[in-house]
């Protein structure tokens, strides 16, 4: 085992310190991914303007950024957190929506990837293309298993220095040179929009408590995703109804369950 923390007590200790984040995310994700966050017992903040998110982001535990509806005045916000961020030694998280589908998105998410990410969570598709292969993603949509996008995975965490995460059916996060598989979830997770973006938005929390781990950070979010998914899907009906139960099941979880959902190598 070289996950030493156990992904329980990070939990513990998240909600404990209930981080403020700042959440750069997109207009579909800014209310499920704030009420994600304050079930799991977070504090989040969704700022993006350049006139402040800078600023902000010296306030912040941590910062995430998520291009999913993006627009010329979003990227300067986006830029001058990630610069205040690193400036104040604040890790920050990178979702790449769909980075491949245009010119625009490409630009950006490369200038982005220059500002140094701590951690970069995305779907399969997403992170092949990141590291200049061709995936089978249909806009914000994975087409591509997990498994498929590991050596991207890996080959992307050597590059620039990352831990990274790759969600799916199961999830795979690798810093490199230790990688973890995190089971459980549901099905019915890529049927609610902004699912992985709140996740991003939770990984920022976990890593807000502990800036000195963030592969162990990540695998704790990506662990607590997977056994609230669990939880909630025991009794949904279908994706109206695992969405509200989703949310109560981060309310309500047990920290001790999830351990069960890590393997490492
Ligand atoms: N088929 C599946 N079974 C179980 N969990 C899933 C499945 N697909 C996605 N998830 C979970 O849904 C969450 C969002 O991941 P994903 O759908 O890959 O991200 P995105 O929304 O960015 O495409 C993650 O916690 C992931 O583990
Ligand atoms: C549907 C949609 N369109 C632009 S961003 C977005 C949300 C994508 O969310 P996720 O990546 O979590 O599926
Ligand atoms: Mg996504």
């Amino acid at each position: 085992m070289t996950n030493t923390i156990p992904a329980s007590r990070f939990l513990t200790q998240m909600r404990a310190r209930a981080p403020l984040v700042q959440c750069i995310t997109n207009y579909v994700a800014m209310n499920i991914a704030a009420n994600v966050m304050l079930a799991a017992g977070a504090s989040p903040a969704m700022v993006h303007a350049p006139e402040e998110a800078g600023e902000f982001a010296g306030i912040a535990g941590a910062l995430t950024i998520n291009i999913g509806t993006l627009s010329t005045q979003w990227i300067a916000g986006m830029e001058a957190a990630a610069k205040a961020a690193n400036a104040a030694g604040k890790p920050w998280a990178l979702d790449p929506v769909a980075h491949y589908a245009t010119g625009f998105r490409r630009d950006a998410t490369r200038s982005l990837m220059g500002l140094k990410p701590a951690i970069i969570r995305a779907n399969a598709s997403e992170i092949i293309a990141l590291a200049g292969g061709t995936g089978a993603g249909k806009g914000v949509d994975s087409g591509d298993s997990v498994e498929f996008a590991e050596q991207s995975a890996i080959l992307l965490a050597r590059q620039h220095r990352a831990v990274v995460a790759v969600t799916g059916e199961v999830d795979f996060v690798t810093d490199g040179l230790r990688s973890a598989h995190i089971h459980g979830g549901s099905a019915l997770m890529p049927k609610i929009t902004a699912l992985g973006c709140s996740l991003t938005c939770l990984v920022g929390a976990f890593v807000a408590v502990r800036p000195d781990a963030p592969f162990d950070a990540t695998i704790a979010a990506l662990a607590t995703f997977a056994a609230a998914g669990t939880e909630a899907a025991k009794l949904a009906e279908g994706p109206g109804s695992f969405q509200w139960r989703f949310l109560d099941a981060l309310a309500a979880l047990d920290p001790a369950a999830l351990d069960a959902t890590v393997t490492t190598a």
